[in-house]
């Protein structure tokens, strides 16, 4: 069974490669949303597949380097499109939370990406 858990982080960027004179070359801000996905067994006793608040504390330390931050600063995030969040996030939690299957990155009300570790 996949459950979910869901964040969100107020940052801004700038996208250094757009071509010029795209709006998004220019610095701005965006309230992102994060859904993490989790998947495995349920739990005969525990009725879970995993403690959301497990999930949540998995995500904070990753969450701190995002949030109200200047993206493009943090290493590895020189260019902080959704795509490149997004993997950068799995880098970050995977190794702890071996359960992640897909994450959801929504950077406008109808922008975003979906990554599952390919
Ligand atoms: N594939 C991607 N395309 C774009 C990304 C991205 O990360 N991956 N990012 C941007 C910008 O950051 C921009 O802020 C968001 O894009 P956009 O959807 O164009 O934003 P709008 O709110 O202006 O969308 P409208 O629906 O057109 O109002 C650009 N592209
Ligand atoms: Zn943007």
């Amino acid at each position: 069974m996949e459950i979910y858990k869901e964040f969100n982080f107020e940052a801004a960027h700038r996208l250094p490669n757009v071509p010029a004179g795209h709006k998004c070359a220019r610095l701005h801000g965006h309230s992102f949303q994060v859904t993490l996905v989790v998947s495995g067994p349920v739990g005969e006793h525990s009725g879970w597949v995993m403690d959301f608040g497990d999930i949540k504390s998995a995500f904070k330390p990753v969450w701190e380097q995002l949030d109200h931050h200047y993206l493009n600063e943090i290493d590895g995030l020189d260019n902080p499109t959704s795509e490149n969040i997004a993997r950068w996030i799995w880098q970050q939690l995977k190794p702890g939370l071996p359960e992640l299957c897909r994450i959801e990155i929504r950077e406008t009300c109808t922008s975003g990406c979906i990554y599952t570790g390919d």
